[in-house]
């Protein structure tokens, strides 16, 4: 669909990509000539995801730092790092923790594990590279993935609305703030894209995978390579008009209607008990 060569020149940072849609990203990236570090919590599952990715061919290094991103000084060190050999061009803030809960039942804790990974941790890293872009004079770019229940809401699902719908405020305020500084941000609302990490915490039991492909217009769930021709579109210079904006890719499923989990409805007491998760 592109040129070999869109991203020939262009240091990415992937946060959580070492799997999912944030690993489908940083491939494509890659194949397309960009310089891609990715970073995580499990270091093993992002050393595995680079030596897997870079055997395959002679495209540039994909390499890694492990990153917790809810800690600040964490982020700090890892930006620095990479900052060292030249600076990053293009952040994806892909890392996010999500599960169902009813919202009655969630503990302070279990509402700050959320809001520390997505709403949090995105700013920490979207501030360091910021600051490092606004001083160097440098041009930037952050591409940002929320949901469309950033501005629909949705039941079951509240911290990560709540998270998401801020991240998408930051998305719009920084585009004007630094926008004249060459920086853009914009996001990328995903509808259901079937992944290890959403759909054991997201998809309890198998048949309501099924009611997300039978409620979208499009009868399916989104393919990878859907998603990752949008992303690297809007990461290149090709895009370089776009600035502050959400783009939905998600079959028609928001305006069917909104409120991705809402039809979670229908869970019983003993579904809801089954789910929670075992004490430690
Ligand atoms: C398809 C649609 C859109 C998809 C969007 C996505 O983002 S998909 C991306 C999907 N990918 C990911 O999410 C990947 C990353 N996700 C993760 O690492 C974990 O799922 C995490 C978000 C819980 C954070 O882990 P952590 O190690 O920081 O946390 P921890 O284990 O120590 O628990 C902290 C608190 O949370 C509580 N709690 C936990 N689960 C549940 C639950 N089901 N119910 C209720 N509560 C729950 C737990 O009990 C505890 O509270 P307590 O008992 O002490 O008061
Ligand atoms: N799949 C879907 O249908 C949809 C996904 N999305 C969004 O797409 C993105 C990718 O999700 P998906 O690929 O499905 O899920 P994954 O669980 O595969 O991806 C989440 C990634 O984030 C990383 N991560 C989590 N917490 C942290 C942290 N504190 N610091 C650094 N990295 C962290 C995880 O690695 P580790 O645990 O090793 O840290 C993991 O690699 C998320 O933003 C999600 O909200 C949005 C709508 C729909």
């Amino acid at each position: 669909m592109y040129k070999d060569d869109l991203l020939a020149g262009k240091k990415v940072l992937v946060t959580g990509g070492g799997t999912g849609l944030g690993r489908s990203m940083a491939e494509h990236f890659r194949r397309l000539g960009a310089a891609v570090v990715i970073c995580g919590r499990r270091q093993d599952v992002l050393a595995q995801t680079c030596e897997e990715v870079n055997a395959r061919d002679d495209a540039p290094e994909m390499t890694w730092k492990g990153c917790d991103i809810r800690d600040a000084q964490a982020v700090h060190d890892m930006v620095e790092a990479i900052w060292s050999d030249g600076p990053l061009d293009v952040l994806v803030n892909n890392a996010a923790g999500n599960f169902i809960s009813r919202s009655h039942e969630l503990s302070s804790r279990a509402v700050d594990a959320v809001l520390g990974i997505v709403l949090h941790g995105t700013s920490y890293v979207t501030l360091a590279c910021g600051k490092r872009w606004l001083a160097g004079e440098h041009a930037g770019n952050v591409l940002s993935i929320v949901t469309s229940y950033a501005w629909t809401g949705s039941a079951y699902v509240l911290p990560s609305a709540m998270a998401k719908a801020g991240v998408l405020a930051m998305t719009r305020s920084l585009a004007v703030e630094w926008g004249p500084h060459g920086i853009r941000l914009n996001a990328i609302a995903p509808g259901p894209f079937p992944t290890k990490g959403a759909w054991e915490r997201l998809v309890p039991r198998p048949e309501l995978a099924e009611r997300f492909e039978q409620k979208n217009p499009l009868r399916r769930a989104g393919r990878h390579e859907e998603l990752t021709n949008l992303a690297c579109y809007l990461i290149s210079d090709q895009s370089g008009y776009v600035n502050g904006e959400v783009v939905t890719i998600d079959g028609g499923e928001w305006l069917q209607g909104a409120g991705q989990f809402n039809f979670l409805s229908e869970m019983t007491d003993g579904d809801w008990e089954a789910i929670k998760p075992k004490k430690k």
